[in-house]
């Protein structure tokens, strides 16, 4: 029997745990604490496989950056390893291209009498959502091109890099700020701010009112107000000590007399400076939507030149202006199987459904085609993670074994979202048990792959709740003064996790030899398991017929 005819009909099941690497097994791997038999079981069961899913292995720039959702699926659905992200910019800086397009008409908008270039962006070196290296270099050409008057809304970090460290880069900042105005009569300032997770940096719709209370802070100038960034950052630590980054309330600025010092106003030039496009999307629409816009109630929006760092959205195509023009990815692994007449079914809450749909499919939103595909989007919980750290994995579970059931769908895919977004919440309990519903409902749906006589694929876009501590230079533990240890919520450059359990009767082995076997190869392993026959130009398979 050849492979084709082995896998001929049979459904593949794939399931993403999002955020759950492979640890190193100590008290702080909220995964291997957790009890999880069906990952146990499905280790000895199928081939197992550990997989690098961060640095150059997803196309970042270097092998420190840890992975993230979006290159991770990218990656995955692409088959191959594209250049990503603040890599995909810093190409774009060193040749220089990222000068010559709208930065021009950038620039000429905020030198017209009066006008501001505003710069709103995330505050952070982690390269998932925003560089450092990218605002100070945006800053150093507006003061080269003239720009007189710049506003910074910054927003904090403290999920890509290590939590309750806001006040510094905003001192770095400042500093840099101060650097370049010195001696010049520059009018440059931080205008406004807050926590990424309750201002500014919603996605894929789960809160608008998370972008409304941005909009009050960067653009209506109408937030809580301080004196400077820094005053709110230490008044909010004050009021709620050990609060995160992430959740410091949104503020403006504002002068002696109570004025916010940079809203924005007609005639301005506006820029979002993240390069990832999840949680950039919305407050660009809210910039660049007409009256058709929901997300909430803007007042009058300021007519402004609004550009992004680079596309968000290929589908529609938001924003229309940018820095830098993203990468195209053709021949994903889903258009493939859509060519081949398939059907397949794509489920996940709302929190990462975007990363099984979009980003899956190289930056495209829609289905290639609608005829063989089903989307399914659960509306996530709107609570802090930690609280429900069970998420939605039973729900999502549910539709995919009810897609078994039903009968038709040939490659099902789902994401898992518990491990990675309890993880960022640095709840190492809640973790615990985020890890351990993931396994409970991929034990449910194993059952139902099994029945239909299927073959189940598990893996994770990146790592995160199986390392949920800051650690030194030599990976020793960090604790705080008072001999606590200091949690992560950040992702992790760990390698994930790989298994392939087929129920059909046909077995699989791992195929040796493969170089650097990663995230990239998995479209390939899909294919070669579905017996379809994989593009050229693919990275290799990680499994082949036994025998
Ligand atoms: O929450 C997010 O935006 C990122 C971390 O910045 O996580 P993920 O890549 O898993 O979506
Ligand atoms: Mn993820
Ligand atoms: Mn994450």
């Amino acid at each position: 029997m050849t492979n084709a005819e082995a896998a001929s009909g049979r459904p593949v099941v794939l399931v993403v745990m999002d955020g759950v690497g492979v640890g190193t097994g100590d008290e702080y791997d909220a995964v291997h604490t957790a009890r999880t038999p069906t990952l146990d079981g499905l280790r000895e069961e199928g081939v197992y496989r550990e997989i690098f899913g961060s640095g150059t292995h997803v196309g970042l720039s270097s092998d420190s950056d840890m992975g993230n959702s979006e290159v991770g699926h990218n990656t995955m659905g692409a088959g191959r390893i594209i250049p990503q992200g603040a890599k995909r910019v810093d190409d774009a800086v060193t040749n220089g291209e990222i000068w010559e397009g709208a930065w021009r008409d950038v620039v000429a908008q905020a030198s017209q009498d009066g006008a501001q270039l505003h710069l709103i962006g995330l505050l952070s070196d982690g390269n998932v959502h925003s560089s450092w290296e990218h605002l100070v270099l945006l800053l150093e050409h507006a003061k080269a091109d003239g720009v007189s008057r710049l506003r910074v809304h910054g927003l904090f970090d403290g999920r890509d890099v290590e939590d309750r460290t806001a006040h510094r880069y905003v001192a770095d900042l400042e500093a840099k700020l101060a650097e370049l105005t010195e001696g010049t009569d520059l009018d440059w300032r931080i205008a406004s701010g807050g926590g990424r997770m309750v201002t500014t940096m919603d996605r894929y719709e789960a809160n608008w009112g998370v972008v409304e209370q941005g909009w009050k802070a960067h653009v209506q100038g109408t937030a809580r107000p301080f004196g400077s960034a820094d005053e709110a950052i230490t008044t909010m630590r004050e009021e709620t000590p050990g609060i995160s980054d992430q959740l410091l309330g949104a503020f403006t600025v504002v002068d002696g007399d109570g004025e916010a010092v940079g809203p924005v106003r007609d005639g301005d030039a506006v820029v979002i400076f993240n390069f990832r496009g999840d949680r950039a999307i919305e407050l660009t629409r809210a910039f660049v939507e007409g009256d058709g816009f929901t997300g909430f109630d803007r007042g009058d929006w300021p007519d402004v030149l609004f550009a992004g760092m680079t596309l968000y959205d290929g589908d529609t195509n938001m924003p229309p202006v940018r820095l830098v023009q993203p990468p195209l990815i053709e021949d994903t692994v889903s258009e493939v199987i859509a060519r081949a007449g398939l059907r397949q079914l794509a489920a996940s809450e709302t929190q990462k459904y975007g990363h099984m749909t979009y980003f899956w499919n190289g930056n495209r939103s829609d289905p290639f085609d609608p005829a063989t595909e089903t989307y399914i989007d659960i509306p996530s919980d709107q609570v802090e993670f930690d609280q429900r750290p069970w998420m939605k994995s039973a729900e999502t579970v549910d539709y995919v074994i009810e897609a078994l059931q039903e009968g038709g769908y040939t490659f099902l895919r789902s994401n898992l979202a518990g491990g990675d977004m309890v993880g960022h919440t640095g709840n190492f309990e809640s973790t615990v048990i985020a890890v351990e519903a993931v396994d409970l409902a991929i034990g449910r749906l194993a059952r139902q792959v099994k029945a239909a006589g299927g073959c189940l694929v598990v893996t994770a876009d990146h790592g995160n709740s199986e390392d949920m501590v800051e650690r030194d230079k030599s990976g020793a533990p960090r604790t705080d003064d008072d001999g606590r240890p200091l949690w992560k919520t950040a992702h992790s450059t760990n390698l994930v996790p790989l298994h392939v359990v087929d129920y059909s009767g046909q077995d699989w082995r791992a195929v040796e030899g493969v170089e650097a076997p990663g995230l990239s190869n998995l479209a390939a392993t899909l294919l070669t398991l579905l017996g379809l026959q994989v593009p050229d130009d693919y990275r290799p398979s990680l499994v082949e017929p036994a025998g």
